[in-house]
This record gives structure tokens, C-alpha cells and sequence, in this order.
């Protein structure tokens, strides 16, 4: 078990608003939007999330950190986020699961924690005043390198993260013998979604964000997928023109997150920053065609441009589901191509497993096309 040592530390908002906890890890200065996801467990799964790249995250559940760490539950290698802040960090764990515990797991990561803060307030602050960047540093006051560290912290609007995580070698996962070859554009992709395409009997390639369609379309996929990721979707600026060659050939495409946040892009959407996201996973999703509510996961500060109405600029493309608590676009698909995408993560991990038929839906798509 690793000692917890801390010291006075702070979070400075780019608006001037202050939060005073207590610091565990790198004193230097950690800038980065700040956001937060309702999550109450799975806490290894968000800091691993690709998609957390380039933020520092408010976790709202009260006690983090109680049932340790494990092998299994990171979503890739390393741990993405800048830093975390929580009302309480447990300093003992217990889980027949755990190998380690979390301040020790996030430490050697040299990703700070900022504990003891009145997180239900800041999260509340930052539903009305939208997220935005802050910097996380030791000291009773924001010291000078702070303040100058955030003053110079890049917005997230405009910048591609996507191309900063993606792998830079193509890899394969799953049985090559499987029945269905699926190549995954990885822009920040969580391995629970290739567990998943594993478990539906498909053998998957992974391969860098620029992959020119043409060396995919090659190789003759039964399907591709497009990862989710971090950053904007409008910075990834060579992606729709792949997207659109891959799409148009007519093989089965499914996007999920960032992925689909590009083929709305792709047909013409246009993308927009929310006020402070949808991160949790307890997020209404209407699904349009059947009715039905899916509570979903969640983890995502852009949105394409539109609602239940349509894709604003993508006549397309159709909107399949919306966001019940704000309207906002949860799913499209295309009107003639098979091509569709989902806002939402049908892979969970962490969150509810209510959309996790979407993978079915991908692969009858996939079988379809099939001779
Ligand atoms: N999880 C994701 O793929 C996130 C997509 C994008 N970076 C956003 O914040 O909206």
C-alpha cells in the first residue's frame, strides 16, 4: 500500500475561481480542460480512456480509489489523464480483484491527484459556467509558473488529440481465423470495443488515423470501424475525405463517439463544443425507429450539430437517436450507404450494457454484404 503523501494544493479555473484541496504526486503546475463524468465505479477505465487524453477529471462519486487497481480493467496501456480531482482518495483498498492501489498505480503514471475538494460545488460550477481549463498545482495560492502554465494551455476547440494517440503500427487482436476481418481506425480506440468485436467472431486490425482508404480498401474488410478519441472531431482534418472514400465503396462502417462525430462530419454536419459534455453513465438515449430508452455511457464535450430534426447541413444523413436529457444527436445513420454512428458507448466500460446490441446490428450489416 502506498503512504499517501500530501501537501496544500490548488485548482485555478481559467476564470479566476478557486478550489483548495490537498495535492498527492507531481508538484509541478498540470494544466488542462477540466471536466467531470457522474461514474460511480470503473474509475480505471475513464483514466485509461483514450478519450480523457489532454483533460483533468472531477470524478463526482464521493470515495475513489476503494477497491484498488487491476490488470484487466485499463482500457489501453497507460493512463491518459492529466490529473484527477476527488472529494475523498481512499488510502486502503479491498477487492479480490486488486493488485495495487490507485494513488501508487497513478503516481507511477505522474499524474496528479487533487484530494479533499468540494467536488459537488465545482461540479455544479461547472455545469453553469461550461468546462474549461484550469491548473492544478501545489501551494495554499496559485503560484506565478501556475497562472503563466494555464494562460498558455492550448483551448480544446481546434485541437487534434486524435493523431497524438493513435497507434503509430497497425496491430492485429483476435483470432485471425475468425469469421469476420474488421479494420478499426484508431483514433484513441478503448480495448473493450475490440473485445467485444472478438466476441462477435471478428478478427480485427488496427491501423493509424490517416490510413489512406485506399490500403484499407485493399485488404477488402467485411467492415470498418472508426474509433472514438479524444480531442475535436473537426481538428482531425484529413479524416472525412477517408471516410468518404471507404463509405462510398459501400463497406458496412460503424463509428462510435469520435468516430461518429466524423461521419457526421463526413456528409456535411458540422460539429460543436457542448457547455460541459456528457461524461457518466446514466445518459437517456431515445432510440428513434423503436422508442425504446437506453441508458447509456458516456464521454464526450463535442456534439454534431443538429437534433431530432436532422443533421444540420447532412440531409444524408438521419438522426437514429437523441439525448433525452437536452436533445442533443446520440446516433445517425446513412439514408442510402450502410454507414452509421453512435454518440454514446455501446461498449460501456465503465457504464451500462444496454446498447451493447449495436455490435449485432454492425455485423448483420457485415453478414448482408456478404456473399
Ligand atoms: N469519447 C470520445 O470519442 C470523445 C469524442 C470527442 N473527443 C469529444 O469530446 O466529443
Amino acid at each position: 500500500m502506498t503512504t499517501l503523501t500530501s501537501a496544500p494544493g490548488f485548482l485555478l479555473l481559467e476564470d479566476g475561481t478557486r478550489f483548495a484541496g490537498e495535492l498527492v504526486g507531481p508538484a509541478t503546475p498540470t494544466v488542462a480542460e477540466v471536466v467531470f463524468t457522474t461514474n460511480m465505479t470503473g474509475y480505471q477505465e475513464v483514466f485509461t480512456d483514450p478519450s480523457y487524453e489532454g483533460q483533468i477529471v472531477v470524478m463526482t462519486a464521493p470515495m475513489i480509489g476503494n477497491y484498488g487497481v487491476n490488470a484487466e480493467d485499463p482500457e489501453s496501456p497507460a493512463p491518459h489523464v492529466a490529473g484527477v480531482i476527488v472529494r475523498e482518495l481512499s488510502p486502503t483498498y479491498s477487492n479480490w480483484r486488486a493488485s495495487g492501489d490507485l494513488p501508487g498505480w497513478l503516481g507511477e503514471a505522474s499524474i496528479p491527484v487533487l484530494t479533499e475538494v468540494d467536488t459537488r460545488r465545482l461540479t455544479k460550477y461547472l455545469r453553469t459556467a461550461g468546462v474549461m481549463r484550469g491548473v492544478v498545482g501545489a501551494g495554499e495560492e496559485p503560484t506565478a509558473d501556475a497562472v503563466a502554465a494555464l494562460e498558455a494551455c492550448p483551448s480544446m476547440e481546434g485541437l487534434d488529440l486524435a493523431s497524438r494517440v493513435s497507434t503509430r503500427k497497425s496491430y492485429t487482436w483476435g483470432d485471425p481465423g475468425a469469421k469476420h476481418r474488421i479494420i478499426a481506425y484508431d483514433y484513441g480506440i478503448k480495448r473493450n470495443i475490440l473485445r467485444l468485436f472478438e466476441a462477435h467472431d471478428c478478427a480485427i486490425t488496427v491501423v493509424p488515423s490517416d490510413t489512406p482508404a485506399e490500403e484499407v480498401l485493399e485488404q477488402a474488410p467485411d467492415g470498418v470501424f472508426l474509433s472514438n478519441g479524444p480531442g475535436d472531431p473537426a481538428a482531425v482534418e484529413y479524416a472525412p475525405a477517408i471516410i468518404r472514400k471507404i463509405a462510398e465503396s459501400g463497406v458496412p462502417t460503424f463509428g462510435i463517439c469520435l468516430g461518429h462525430q466524423l461521419i457526421g462530419l463526413t456528409f456535411g454536419g458540422s460539429t460543436t463544443k457542448m457547455p460541459y459534455g456528457h461524461r457518466g453513465g446514466n445518459h437517456p438515449v431515445l432510440d428513434v425507429e423503436s422508442g425504446h430508452v437506453l441508458i447509456t455511457s458516456q464521454n464526450h464535450g463535442f456534439a454534431v450539430a443538429g437534433g431530432r430534426e436532422g443533421v444540420t447541413d447532412a440531409p444524408a444523413l438521419e438522426v437514429t437517436h437523441v439525448n433525452l436529457n437536452d436533445g442533443s444527436i446520440e446516433g445517425v445513420a446513412h439514408r442510402e450507404l450502410p454507414v452509421f454512428g453512435v454518440q454514446y458507448h455501446p461498449e460501456a466500460a465503465p457504464g451500462p450494457h444496454d446498447a451493447v446490441p449495436l455490435f449485432d446490428r454492425f455485423l448483420e450489416s457485415v453478414r448482408g454484404r456478404r456473399r
